[in-house]
């Protein structure tokens, strides 16, 4: 069956678009013009019509975690955001740091996933020992300890040098643990106003370093996960001057908010690494201008709202993301003339896409039907209630927003659909 999306707009370059309308058969576009004709047609109206944003650092709980999130649950959640592509992170109970609890959580995925999941093996046996899993037999293709930072420099050495021979990335999440002292908060000024421990931004500059000395070494693809301090955007951008295989992402909260934004010890805020200084923040918007950091990734981390009810001190860190992405960083970045439409698109899909080397769809024929539809015209209020995560841990509640998804296609089959035809 010929499924035609009529009367979309297209980024032609910059901010500029250009209507059109696009034929899909059997998963992958088959034309693209003007007053096409199929079997089954959506008037888009006017709205955004793009590839699906692909997103390389999502939590979907499962196994283990399944009151926060699922697999299911969590692929809809992105398709409700735009995204087709997803990579989830391996701190799942049980880690699957053995092929056989690798591939149960592939079966799952084979089952339950409406979006494209692709799913992370750890780099160390239970995240935590200094074992290094069978990083041969794992049918990955990252590794990453997502959740807690390598701690001994001769144990990212033998990762990255044993994925470098395999030709995969080593993905990090940078915290020196002998550096913490039990922080909580970023320290700067709002945990000193509120009185609560502080997590200084050497906790992840420092081990940055490291291991961009450590990949120079070894030639490994090394990505930096959520970078939040102005010192690692410097780190990273001399290991990219010196032509080392760096990359890095940043989360859409850590470019839009700062401690400031923080109103009370309310742990609804509360995330790794946490929201840092004003200076941080520009220096992460510049290190995306200027290339330091390639691309946007959410780091959707769901939590029961009960762990999340209380303080600062005893909840535990992450907030979701995945379904406003677009719609926030549209609002915050390119209604404010600070980057163009096709800058954002780019960092949200192409890049991760290419740099990992994952399937995204392309608005051209031929190109695989992964799409996505965002309204830019309605503003919309943020409701977590809405969400179709089983999480509803956001600080973003209630933030007026244009951009938000309207329709999401995988294969050329449509797993999200928002609105009256
Ligand atoms: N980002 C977070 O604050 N939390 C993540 C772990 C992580 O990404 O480090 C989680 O799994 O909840
Ligand atoms: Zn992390
Ligand atoms: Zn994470």
């Amino acid at each position: 069956m010929k499924l035609i999306l009529k009367n979309g707009q297209r980024v032609v370059k910059d901010n500029e678009l250009e209507s059109i309308d696009i034929a899909i058969e059997e998963g992958v576009i088959v034309e693209l013009g003007h007053d096409l004709e199929g079997e089954q047609v959506i008037d888009l109206k006017g709205k955004l019509i793009t590839n699906g944003l692909v997103d390389i650092h999502v939590h979907f709980r499962e196994p283990g975690f399944t009151d926060k999130e699922t697999i299911l649950s969590g692929s809809k959640a992105s398709a409700r955001g735009g995204v087709t592509t997803v990579c989830a992170m391996p701190n799942t109970n049980p880690v699957p740091d053995t092929p056989e609890k690798f591939q149960a959580i592939q079966d799952i995925i084979e089952r339950d996933s409406v979006v494209k999941t692709f799913q992370y093996a750890p780099i160390t046996e239970e995240l935590r020992t200094d074992k290094l899993v069978d990083m041969v037999a794992m049918d990955s293709f990252a590794f990453t300890n997502d959740g807690v930072g390598v701690q001994t420099a001769g144990i990212m050495y033998e990762a990255m040098k044993l994925a470098a021979s395999l030709d995969k990335p080593i993905v990090a999440h940078t915290e020196d643990e002998s550096l913490l002292y039990g922080g909580v908060m970023h320290e700067g000024i709002r945990n000193k106003e509120l009185g609560l421990p502080g997590i200084m931004g050497i906790v992840e500059s420092s081990q940055i370093a490291r291991d961009i000395l450590i990949a120079k070494e070894t030639g490994v693809h090394y990505h930096v996960c959520h970078v939040s301090s102005k010192e690692s955007v410097d780190a990273i951008r001399e290991g990219k001057r010196q032509g080392v295989n760096v990359t890095a992402e940043v989360t859409p909260h850590h470019l839009i908010l700062n401690e400031m934004d923080i109103p009370s010890d309310n742990a609804i805020f509360k995330m790794n690494p946490p929201l840092r200084g004003k200076e941080d923040q520009r220096a992460l918007i510049e290190g995306l201008a200027d290339g330091t950091i390639d691309f946007i990734a959410t780091d959707h981390a769901p939590h029961t709202m009960e762990e999340k009810s209380g303080g600062f001190i005893d909840a535990p860190f992450g907030i979701v993301g995945i379904e406003t992405s677009f719609a926030l960083m549209y609002t915050h970045f390119v209604e404010k003339n600070l980057m163009t439409l096709e800058f954002l698109i780019d960092r949200m899909s192409h890049l991760p896409a290419r740099l990992f080397n994952l399937p995204m769809g392309e608005l051209k024929v031929g190109g695989v039907a992964d799409i996505a539809v965002f309204d830019l015209e309605k503003e919309y209020a943020i409701n977590s209630d809405d969400y179709l995560s089983k999480a509803a841990n956001t600080p973003f509640n209630g933030y007026k927003v244009k951009g938000m998804c309207a329709l999401t296609l995988v294969d050329g089959e449509i797993v999200y659909h928002a609105f009256e035809n």
